[in-house]
């Protein structure tokens, strides 16, 4: 379809239906739905993999999912989808495929990138990294004076960070307690500081994460660290090979910096930064839980990313995910997603989420170019429950902004749990079913008044409810369940995408910033005159200058 031929999104037959529809439901509450039909608790569910999909409590009804499905299928989300499986081009704005679903594809896998299988050249670095990995762990990697490597410092930023920093939150305990691993990704010098001060340099090993190489985050801290690291040791440039590996697509930036390319770890421009957790970006995750577990995460990914493939829509839990967004940005005007782990080791995650959703769906001009009409990305956030009950929840139950919630959670606490501690995870799974029944039905004025509560405090404590949740429940967090969790969203991200028409996959976005401070630092170091800075931050350069105590 050309630009000219496609109808405006908000002006298909489907989108006004929707909106039709949404008008008629009102303020559906969720009471009323729930009585109206008394197998909807166990009826609204899927299970994809180890994870069971509660998607009762939202105010949808049969039809709405009915036409947010048949929305869905006028956008051909299904025939993009394809595509992107295929490995056609679909980052039109950068010329590129999209196949970071390539990464996890079993060794047999045909995925072909301009008539090239590229799962060969996945499993030859799968490879490459689990032969590193083991030895390193196996101690027989050494550093430049010969001892262990104990400590792994990851310096990357965005994609090549935000996935490996989580993940390695999350698979604490099936990392070897033995081995140190940080992640510096802020070019604020005190990030690298609080990172190496404990470190013995001689057992350290610096991970180089950057899908370009380019980024002036990523190579300052690692510029710092090889003079950190070569003035501790007192050695010369010869001590770089044992202590720096690099995890990028850009071999000749990687030799330029110092790193022999022996040591480098390639991936591919058909894999976008932020999603290439799973690619070389996870040598450091791969480090420290194993490649047998690296790999069981990469076979969680896989089987979401089959039934995003091949579920039909009725039960394809991404798709239902992505439309249940679309429904509240696009017809209720939420603003906002919050996605709430009721588990301590995903306190990550949500930070991932971010830029998975934001970097990829906070655009607002369409795949050609037009402003579009609707609302596009949702504003991500959200830390793991208990924590956010006792901070912004008073909001989500009382406030006046709808915001759809995740809740994930777990039956079973992580396995190496301190034996006193397991009885507590009842406690915050309690927590966890309550705060979603809280949320979806709230208390009536009635119920408050029955309590005894005087007349004036009765409107103070009243719940409205018919607050949305999604709840995703699996019995244990594994390296499987965290991959299939991450293709979930990528998928569900991809759904909305596809809806509203955006390439999800460039980011733009980031670009000024970065222009404009390479412009703006000599003004900072040297007084400089930057031509075109505007009055109000010449004005901050100066009085930065002045607090500085420079002239
Ligand atoms: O891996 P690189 O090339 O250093 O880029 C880091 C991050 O910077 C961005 O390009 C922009 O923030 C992200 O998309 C990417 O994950």
């Amino acid at each position: 379809m050309n630009a000219d031929s496609r109808t405006r999104l908000d002006q298909t037959p489907e989108w006004t239906a929707l909106a039709g529809h949404r008008e008629e439901l009102g303020e559906a509450q969720l009471r009323e739905l729930f009585a109206r039909n008394p197998g909807r608790g166990t009826g609204y569910t899927l299970q994809v993999g180890d994870l069971h999909v509660d998607y009762s409590k939202h105010l949808v009804t049969d039809e709405t999912l009915r036409l947010l499905r048949a929305l869905a299928a006028a956008t051909d989300v299904f025939g993009l989808r394809d595509a992107m499986f295929r490995g056609e081009k679909i980052n039109t704005t950068e010329g590129r495929a999209v196949l970071h679903t390539a990464l996890r594809a079993p060794r047999d896998a045909v995925v072909e990138v301009d008539g090239e299988n590229v799962v060969p050249a996945v499993h030859a670095v799968l490879d490459k990294m689990a032969g590193f990995a083991e030895r390193v762990r196996s101690g027989e990697w050494t550093g430049h004076t010969g001892r262990r490597i104990k400590n792994v410092v990851n310096i990357g930023i965005g994609g090549s960070d935000l996935g490996p920093a989580m993940a390695y939150e999350v698979l604490r305990s099936f990392t070897d307690r033995d081995l140190t691993v940080r992640f510096v990704s802020n070019v604020d010098g005190a990030d690298l500081h609080e990172a190496v001060r404990d470190l013995d340099p001689a057992e350290t090993l610096f991970v180089i994460a950057s899908k370009t190489f380019t980024t002036i985050e990523t190579i300052t801290n690692a510029t710092s660290a090889r003079n950190w690291l070569l003035t501790e040791l007192k050695a010369g440039q010869e001590a770089v090979a044992k202590h720096f590996v690099a995890l990028s697509t850009n071999a000749e930036k990687v030799s330029d910096f110092g790193i022999d390319t022996a040591n480098m770890f390639e991936f591919w421009d058909w894999v976008g930064g932020r999603y290439s957790f799973d690619s070389a970006i996870g040598l450091s995750l791969m480090i420290a839980i194993g490649p047998d577990r690296f790999r069981e995460m990469l076979d969680g990914f896989h089987l979401v990313d089959e039934h995003f493939r091949t579920a039909p829509a009725e039960s394809n839990v991404p798709l239902l995910l992505g439309l249940l967004g679309v429904w509240y940005g696009n017809f209720h005007d939420a603003q906002s997603h919050v996605v709430l782990p009721y588990s301590h080791y995903l306190s990550k995650f949500t930070a991932y989420l971010q830029q998975l959703d934001m970097e990829s769906n906070g655009k607002s001009v369409d795949r050609d170019g037009r402003p579009v009409e609707w609302e596009t990305g949702p504003v991500v956030w959200g830390t793991p429950g208990t924590n956010g009950q006792h901070a912004y929840y008073q909001l989500i139950h009382q406030g006046t902004k709808l915001i759809p919630a995740d809740f994930i959670g777990f039956a079973e606490p992580v396995a190496d749990l301190l034996p006193g501690l397991v009885a507590q995870h009842d406690l915050l799974m309690a927590n966890f079913f309550a705060q979603t029944q809280a949320l979806a039905f709230g208390k009536t004025p009635d119920e408050v008044r029955a309590e005894g509560v005087p007349e004036e405090l009765v409107p103070h404590k009243t719940f409205k409810g018919n607050h949305p949740t999604t709840t995703i429940l699996a019995r244990e967090l594994t390296p499987s369940v965290l991959g299939q969790l991450i293709a979930l969203y990528e998928h569900k991200v991809f759904v909305q995408g596809a809806i509203w028409n955006i390439d999800s996959f460039d980011q733009w976005g980031v670009e000024l910033g970065k222009v404009l401070a390479k412009r703006v630092e000599p003004a900072l170091t040297e007084g400089a005159d930057v031509p075109g800075l505007d009055e109000s931050t010449t004005a901050l350069v100066a009085k930065y200058r002045e607090l500085r105590g420079r002239k």
